[in-house]
């Protein structure tokens, strides 16, 4: 794992932004994987504002997001689709046959599942996978317990994440009780991981995810065996690793692991 310690929230978008403005630049089809909540809104932003200044073409990029709530369809503000429009996509020039994200309203949610598998596969796989991560160690929307065999799958959420995310409803009881989201094996297949986390709150969930023994318990440790994760943190969030093992490891961007 390489982790880089940025100053803070902002910082943290910017560096991400230009990781993924790079590769963009210097591939002609490239494979985005994308995450939503609070985490990655600030690198869409820079994202946006790289685009506006020219720096950036969209024009050839493929992207597959993470997860989808069922029974939320594209015109639901709450639904990732709607964030995902909001935020990115209609502000930058990315053809809309590109753009994939599971169906939270397909009549036949299995069906879609396999298929968004095989549009990932078609599409060479992933390039480089942004993650956010969850309180309880959810990476995508694969909640504690999650094989790490999985595959796209519909995931049941757990109470935990519900009260997370219920800040976007107007309540509790909005909040969807299933989401699609990409497996762990799928997740897992793509050839680098962003993992993005900022604020105080994820200190202990960061710490976990690269320490702990690799564990369906806590389904980011399984991060520490993908051979490219790069890590960028800020540092609230990484507190508790700096405690641990001082500066020097972020520093020289040693193994943590
Ligand atoms: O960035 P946030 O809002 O803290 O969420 C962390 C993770 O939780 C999810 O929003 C799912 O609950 C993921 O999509 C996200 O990566």
């Amino acid at each position: 794992m390489q982790i880089i310690k940025a100053k803070n929230y902002e910082e943290m978008s910017e560096i991400a932004c230009s990781m993924l403005v790079e590769h963009v630049q210097q591939n002609e089809s490239p494979v985005l994987g994308l995450a939503t909540g609070s985490t990655p809104e600030g690198l869409y932003h820079s994202l946006i504002t790289e685009y506006r200044k020219g720096t950036v073409s969209f024009q050839g990029v493929t992207t597959f997001n993470l997860d989808e709530y069922v029974g939320l369809d594209e015109e639901d503000a709450n639904g990732y689709q709607f964030y995902m429009n909001e935020k990115l996509f209609n502000h930058i020039n990315i053809p809309k046959r590109q753009i994939n994200l599971p169906n939270g309203v397909s009549a036949d949610l299995d069906k879609d599942c396999s298929d968004y598998e095989w549009k990932i596969q078609e599409a060479g796989n992933i390039d480089i996978q942004v993650l956010g991560l969850g309180l309880n160690g959810h990476i995508g929307f694969n909640e504690p317990g999650t094989s790490f065999l999985s595959r796209t799958h519909v995931v049941d959420l757990d109470e935990s994440t519900r009260e997370a995310n219920a800040r976007f409803f107007s309540s509790i009881d909005e909040v969807p009780t299933h989401a699609i989201s990409m497996g762990i094996a799928s997740i897992m297949e793509s050839k680098k991981i962003l993992l993005l986390v900022s604020g105080k709150e994820k200190a202990e969930a960061l710490y976990q995810a690269m320490n702990s023994p690799v564990s369906e318990e806590f389904p980011a440790t399984i991060l520490q065996l993908h051979p490219e994760v790069t890590v960028i943190a800020d540092e609230l969030a990484l507190s508790k690793v700096l405690e641990s093992y001082g500066e020097d490891a972020i520093a020289h961007e040693l193994q943590v692991k």
